[in-house]
This record gives C-alpha cells, sequence and structure tokens, in this order.
C-alpha cells in the first residue's frame, strides 16, 4: 500500500467516527453560525512571491518537526511577517493536527486559512467551512475524476478556493482540466517522500499563466523561492521551515515579495 493510500485509509476510519457523532445535516446546519469565506485571491501578490505558511507539527517523511503548544500564536506570527494564507494540517494520525488547531488560528488572525488536509468525501468540506476555513486542499492523487470534480465544485458552492495538488503531468493536465484557479506542485513524491526539487520546474509550463501557480515542499528559504518565482511560482507553500525557525514572522518576511 502506498503512502497515501495509508494515509486515506486512517483518515476513512477517524472520518466514520466523527460522522457517527455530528450527522451531515447536523454540520450543514452549523454553517449558518459561520462568518463568510475569505477571498484569497487578492492575497497573492502580482510581482513576486506570495508565502502559504503551514502549521505543522509532525510529518511521515521527518517525524516530530516541532513542538507548537500555540498555533494561534505560530499563526499570528505568519501573519505579522506578511504570509498570505496559512495552512493548517488537520490530518492527525501521520500529521498530530486536528480541526481544533484550524478552530484556534481563524480566531487569531484574519489571514485565509487553508484546510491541509487528505480529503476524500464531501463531509470533510463541510467540516472545514464549519470550522472557519476559507480554502480547502484537494490531492489529484487521492481521487478518482469524478470524485475530483464533484468535491471540487461542492468545495465552490460551500465558498471555498480550493488548491487543487499535482505531483506529475497527468495529475497536472487534470487540475488544469478542472478549471482549478489555484494549482499547487508538490515536490514530494508520495511513493518515496523524497524531495524533487526540479518537479515544479517541469510541471509548471504545463498550466495555464492565468492560474496561481504554487510551489510546495522543500522551500528552505529566499534562495529556494527565487528559483521557484523564476520559474512561473506565484506563491509557496512552507511546512517544515517555518516551524522550526526561532523567528517564523521574519522567516515569512524573508520569503514574501522575492523576484526573479
Ligand atoms: O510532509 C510529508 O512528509 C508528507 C508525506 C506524505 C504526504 C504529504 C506530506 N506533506 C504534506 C505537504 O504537502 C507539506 O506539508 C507541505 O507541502 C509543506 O512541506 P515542507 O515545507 O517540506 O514541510
Amino acid at each position: 500500500m502506498s503512502v497515501l493510500d495509508d494515509i486515506v485509509a486512517g483518515v476513512r476510519v477517524d472520518l466514520a467516527e466523527r460522522e457517527a457523532c455530528v450527522p451531515l445535516a447536523d454540520l450543514r446546519a452549523a454553517l449558518a453560525d459561520v462568518d463568510p469565506p475569505l477571498d484569497p485571491m487578492p492575497h497573492f501578490r502580482a510581482r513576486g512571491s506570495s508565502v502559504i505558511a503551514e502549521v505543522k507539527r509532525r510529518s511521515p517523511s521527518k517525524g516530530d518537526l516541532a513542538d507548537i503548544p500555540d498555533p494561534a500564536d505560530l499563526a499570528q506570527q505568519y501573519a505579522a511577517g506578511g504570509a498570505a494564507a496559512i495552512s493548517v494540517l488537520t490530518e492527525q494520525r501521520r500529521f498530530g493536527g486536528s480541526l481544533d488547531d484550524l478552530r484556534a488560528v481563524r480566531a487569531a488572525v484574519d489571514t485565509p486559512v487553508l484546510r491541509k488536509d487528505f480529503i476524500v468525501t464531501s463531509y470533510q468540506l463541510v467540516e472545514a467551512r464549519a470550522a472557519g476555513a476559507d480554502l480547502a486542499l484537494l490531492i489529484v492523487a487521492a481521487l478518482d475524476d469524478d470524485t475530483l470534480r464533484r468535491l471540487h465544485d461542492e468545495a465552490r458552492e460551500l465558498g471555498l478556493t480550493v488548491l487543487v495538488e499535482v505531483h506529475d503531468e497527468p495529475e497536472t493536465e487534470r487540475a488544469v482540466e478542472l478549471g482549478a484557479e489555484l494549482v499547487g506542485v508538490n515536490a514530494r513524491n508520495l511513493k518515496t517522500l523524497e524531495i524533487h526539487d526540479d518537479t515544479f520546474g517541469r510541471l509548471a509550463p504545463l498550466i495555464p499563466d492565468d492560474r496561481v501557480k504554487v510551489a510546495e515542499s522543500g522551500i528552505f528559504g529566499p534562495a529556494d523561492v527565487k528559483r521557484f518565482v523564476g520559474e512561473g511560482a506565484r506563491a509557496v507553500l512552507v511546512g517544515e521551515a517555518l516551524v522550526r525557525d526561532g523567528d517564523p514572522q521574519a522567516a515569512v518576511a524573508a520569503m514574501t515579495g522575492v523576484e526573479a
């Protein structure tokens, strides 16, 4: 079983437990009390890089990354550094995250918030919106075409902006065909977990320039950002480097506005 299949299998088990506690109809009813979603698009710079800064406790590839006792405080530092959006990894088993982390971040900042998870059902999208997320991630590799299109449509009906993540040429074609506004190219191979830093440069030319191209994973500083901006990235999604940095505000600021 691939790492992705293994993660998704665990996600489905946890999801069944949550659905047994809170049925979808009740979750949908709760949406009436949630503030409207923020539009992240104006937060992406016309020139130079934007940063999607991630709250990431641990990962399958690196194990424990950082003790994050107060995700709201970390998010405030990201926002003060000029983050265009804040990504919260909510998957629990392999990443140590939760929807409580997302709620805490949402309450602490006015910056758009991304639910970064392995989303395979409508329930997770409604959960994301009910917790205050403005964006949701859909990973092409985890979804067949019909499910990808259905979840993409449902997310947009909920007011969520979708970050559609790809790893190779066929997935990129599917994302473009879908009409994804935000396309994330993840440099981490989901079979080996290795980072291949030529992935963005290979796939970016397949994505039309009217889409926001996001370089994801293995980005450690302004020099990496500069290279990806030169290859067409409008934004970078950064986890490990920021959660390990003693001054996350300064680290986000240093990666923001970088030009080719
Ligand atoms: O981070 C992992 O080990 C991982 C393994 C399997 C599936 C997804 C994984 N990460 C999710 C991400 O996309 C990253 O958290 C994100 O791109 C930030 O990456 P990094 O800056 O390298 O922490």
